[in-house]
């Protein structure tokens, strides 16, 4: 397996991008579709944003640093990254609001009466927002059905179907183009969460013909931790779309501080407040690695890294334990592999204290994340022995691994 892995890696394309990022040594870091890693440059380009854009040049800076296009510019990046046209993302807010925009305007889009179809796998927080647009609107219903049933509850009827590509706990992946195009046959609208995508598999929101999305900026876009989150509308909806959570950086004219909402063109209607400069420009700055990149390349590494890391604990999984939650087929998963053991917590906790930084989803889930861009495969092949080890070992037993954090 060592070499194998030192040959995966010599092959690797895109090897040469992890000394762009600042990973402490000795740290194997398997949470980048959590929390993404540091660049390298991005503390210069925030401090000299604190130090000379705000220190120097005050609120100037909204127009002579740009500050105030920001959200577009940026949306503009990220819509290269996600197969979506110029003009269709803006970068603003977290994801969960950014969900409640899209869902609202979606919702506006179909009337009175909508079922909206989502699944159990989502995120929690998708779900929580589905089911507050419920409570609001008597003519909404939220039906949850099991990830497997999608399909069919597709043909059973729907209005609006939400569903997050990459469930964050089995990285079991939905297919977009195909459910979007079932869905839209029974003229419903489509709203995807790329939370787990964008910046690790090569979506084509045009190409499936989506009508919304979602996505974060800290997973794998690493625009550091609260990273503002993205928003995607076709240009289709765009004129249509009278938003619920009006503000004023969506309004046509925020500067002519009119009483009345007026939106503004396209995709800046779903805009609505001061954008978080700071957080922002580190973003704008982390995306710059992403410059020229192929997300073609940059799937298909987070592919043969899931393979190898299920090919290297195949071996030892059964015997001590594990049990593999995600698809085999690479083709059905997001960049994590996650594994079900029933100490979850004390183990992931020991592997953080050996170095290997990955997390843990209640009740027993292990997840793995890998960033294609800084993990290589000899990481995968020590996070893997590390893992065997510790479950070998029985170190995971200890009273400090099963002391609870509140961020598990
Ligand atoms: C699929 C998915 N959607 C939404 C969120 C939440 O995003 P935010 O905290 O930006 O609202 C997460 C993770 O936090 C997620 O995994
Ligand atoms: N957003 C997070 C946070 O503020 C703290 C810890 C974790 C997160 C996450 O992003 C969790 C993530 N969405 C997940 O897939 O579990």
């Amino acid at each position: 397996m060592k070499a194998r892995a030192a040959a995966l890696d010599d092959a690797d394309p895109l090897a040469a991008l992890r000394d762009r990022f600042a990973l402490p040594a000795g740290v194997v870091y398997l949470d980048g579709n959590s929390l993404g890693a540091l660049p390298r440059h991005v503390p210069d380009r925030v401090a000299s944003a604190v130090q000379t854009e705000w220190g120097e040049h005050l609120i100037t800076a909204w127009n002579r640093d740009g500050w105030v296009d920001l959200p577009v510019r940026t949306g503009e990046r990220i819509a290269a990254l996600i197969g979506a046209a110029p003009g269709t993302v803006r970068v603003t807010d977290s994801t969960s609001v950014n969900l409640f925009k899209v869902l609202s305007a979606a919702l506006s889009l179909k009337g009175n009466r909508v079922t909206v179809v989502s699944d159990s796998g989502n995120f929690p927080t998708d779900l929580y927002v589905a089911h507050g647009l419920e409570r609001a609107h008597p003519g909404v219903t939220l039906k949850v059905v099991a990830p497997e049933a999608v399909a069919v509850a597709v043909d059973e009827g729907v209005d609006v179907l939400m569903l997050t590509e990459v469930d964050y706990r089995t990285g079991r992946r939905h297919d977009m183009a195909a459910l979007t195009a079932r869905a839209h046959e029974r003229g419903a609208l489509v709203i995807w969460d790329l939370a787990h995508s964008a910046g690790a598999l090569a979506v084509d929101l045009e190409g499936v013909r989506a009508d919304f999305a979602v996505g974060c900026g800290y997973k794998f876009l690493n625009g550091g931790p609260g990273a503002p989150a993205f928003y995607y509308i076709a240009e289709r909806h765009q004129a249509a779309v009278d938003p619920l959570l009006a503000g004023w950086f969506g309004h046509a004219a925020p500067f002519a501080f009119e009483t009345a909402f007026r939106p503004a063109e396209g995709a800046d209607r779903l805009r609505v407040g001061t954008p978080p400069v700071l957080s922002m420009v580190a973003l704008d700055a982390a995306l710059d690695i992403f410059d020229g990149l192929d997300m073609g390349a940059v799937q298909a590494k987070g592919r043969a890294l899931t393979d190898f890391f299920i090919a290297c604990v195949d071996p030892f999984a059964a015997e001590l334990g594990l049990e593999l939650a995600s698809p085999r087929d690479p083709a059905a998963r997001g960049s994590h592999v996650s594994l079900r053991h029933e100490q979850a917590y004390p183990v992931m906790q020991a592997l953080i204290a050996a170095g290997v930084i990955g997390d843990m989803r209640a009740p027993d889930i292990l997840r793995f994340g890998f960033a294609p861009l800084y993990v290589g495969f000899s990481d995968v092949l020590s996070a893997a022995g590390t893992l065997e080890t510790i479950l070998r070992q029985e170190s995971w037993d200890r009273p400090e691994f099963h002391a609870r954090k509140v961020v598990t």
